[in-house]
C-alpha cells in the first residue's frame, strides 16, 4: 500500500508537475493536467501508451478525450488523496 501524500501544496516532489500544467484539485485530492495533440490519432496515440505505463504500474488515470485533447485527473483511490503513484504517472506522461 503507498502513503498518502500530506499538504500536497507543499510537496516538493509535485512541485515540477505543478510548474508544468498540472494543477491540484480544489480539495487536494487530485492533480488534473489537459494535453494537447495534433488530431485524434495523436491524442488517442497517447492515451495507448499511457494505458500500459498505467496497467503496468497497476494504477490507472481518471480521463476523457475529446478529439485533439485529453484531459486527465490522477488520484489515489486506496488512499483517498494523492500518492507517489500519482507524481510518476504523471512525470511519465508528461515524458511521452
Ligand atoms: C485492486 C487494485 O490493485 C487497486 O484497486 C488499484 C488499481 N488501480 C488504481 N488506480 C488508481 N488511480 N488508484 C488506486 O487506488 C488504484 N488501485
Amino acid at each position: 500500500m503507498t502513503e498518502k501524500l500530506t499538504d500536497p501544496a507543499q510537496n516538493a516532489d509535485l512541485a515540477p508537475l505543478l510548474q508544468n500544467g498540472w494543477a491540484l484539485s480544489d480539495g487536494q485530492d487530485a492533480i488534473t493536467k489537459r494535453f494537447e495533440f495534433d488530431d485524434f490519432v495523436g491524442a488517442f496515440g497517447w492515451m495507448a501508451q499511457a494505458a500500459i505505463h498505467a496497467e503496468k504500474m497497476n494504477h490507472h488515470p481518471e480521463w476523457s478525450n475529446v478529439y485533439n485533447t485529453v484531459t486527465v485527473t490522477l488520484t489515489t483511490h486506496d488512499v483517498g488523496g494523492l500518492s507517489p503513484l500519482d507524481v510518476k504517472l504523471a512525470g511519465k506522461m508528461d515524458a511521452l
